[in-house]
């Protein structure tokens, strides 16, 4: 099996490479020999290579960026998804996408469910939004994954923002209104290769739109503590951690308070449920890589 990613360095996009490094020839396809925002660069790739499944694991995923560059983000997020579609259509293969929690405007009390109605606040989540109805409009298979708050060892993130922040810092605020759960993108890209893996084996088809993130709920207050805390067990923590309200920490692009997804869809048609977010930190932490990144910190900070 031949799987077209697009992406090579982006977080999803490196643990989907591991993942499915095992099931056929993974194709990562990075930004500069496949362009989003460029769809006559789409239809050439995807017509040369003739990939039996393709995943869209790339993004523009500057939340406060997009505000200014929404040209940029609409190219990439829904026009060259769109197009994705359509190329994936022609050589009748699946595509696999992932969405977010940000479609939504976090005005509900509970947690959201697949048909909820979308409503973004800002600039990402809209041209997010815009990508998975260009990709519904298209007649064909395709999985759409929304998922929330994504970390891992590698590229930009909370995770790796904070470890840094909390080491340098005397005190850091971080805002404890907004609500949702940290998914490690290892979690995310491990459910994906199971899905893949029914699909390849005559189970289930690769359709429709699921919500798919880490049990559980917590701040990213919340989620700031307990990066704090395993800090404190390696001895390198070194702020103190402030609660605030997100209107207390103004960003370009609103973020919505409720950012909750209700996974129990992904658990009733797959039987697939995402481990919690506190064990998934756990795990991630403590990975070989994880491991060997502090030791080395610890060790540059002693020289
Ligand atoms: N990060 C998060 O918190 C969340 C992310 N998501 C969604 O999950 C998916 C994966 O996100 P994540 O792994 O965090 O993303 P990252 O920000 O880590 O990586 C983004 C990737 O997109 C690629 N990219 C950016 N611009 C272009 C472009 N014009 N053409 C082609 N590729 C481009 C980058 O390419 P290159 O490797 O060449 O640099 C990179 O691989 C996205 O759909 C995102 O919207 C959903 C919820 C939360
Ligand atoms: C760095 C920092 C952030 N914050 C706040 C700002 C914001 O409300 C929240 C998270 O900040 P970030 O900018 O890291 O997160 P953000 O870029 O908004 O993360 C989002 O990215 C996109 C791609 C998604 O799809 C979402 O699911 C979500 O993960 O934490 C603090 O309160 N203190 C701090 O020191
Ligand atoms: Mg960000």
């Amino acid at each position: 099996m031949k799987i077209l990613i697009t992406g090579s360095r982006g977080q999803l996009t490196r643990e989907l490479q591991l993942e499915l490094a095992g099931d056929g020839k993974v194709l990562a396809l990075g930004h500069n020999v496949l362009d989003l925002a460029d769809p006559a660069q789409i239809r050439e790739q995807v017509r040369l290579l003739r990939p039996d499944l393709i995943i869209n694991a790339a993004a523009y995923t500057a939340v406060d960026p997009a505000e200014r560059e929404r040209e940029q983000a609409f190219a990439v997020n829904a026009r060259g998804p769109g197009v994705l579609a359509e190329e994936a259509a022609r050589l009748g293969v699946p595509l696999v996408h992932y969405s977010t929690d940000y479609v939504f405007d976090g005005r509900k009390a509970g947690a959201y469910i697949e048909q909820d109605p979308p409503r973004p606040l800002g600039v990402y989540g809209a041209s997010k939004l815009a990508g998975e109805q260009a990709i519904q409009a298209v007649a064909g298979e395709q999985l759409i994954l929304r998922t929330s708050w994504v970390y891992s060892l590698h590229g930009k993130n909370f995770l790796l923002t904070m470890q840094r922040l909390l080491q340098e810092r005397d005190e850091l605020s971080v805002v404890a209104d907004e609500i949702g759960a940290p998914t490690w993108a290892r979690s995310i890209a491990r459910t994906t290769g199971a899905m893949i893996r029914r699909w390849r084996d005559g189970q289930r088809p690769l359709e429709g739109l699921y919500h798919l993130s880490a049990e559980g709920e917590t701040s990213w207050y919340g989620f700031a503590c307990s990066i704090a805390e395993h800090l404190q067990n390696q001895g390198t923590l070194r702020a103190r951690i402030e609660p605030i309200r997100s209107c207390d920490y103004p960003t370009a692009a609103q973020r919505p308070l409720n950012s909750r997804l209700d996974c129990s869809r992904l658990q009733r048609d797959w039987d697939l449920q995402l481990p919690d977010w506190e064990s998934a930190l756990h795990e991630c932490l403590n990975a070989p890589c994880a491991i060997q990144l502090a030791r080395h910190a610890a060790l540059q900070q002693s020289l």
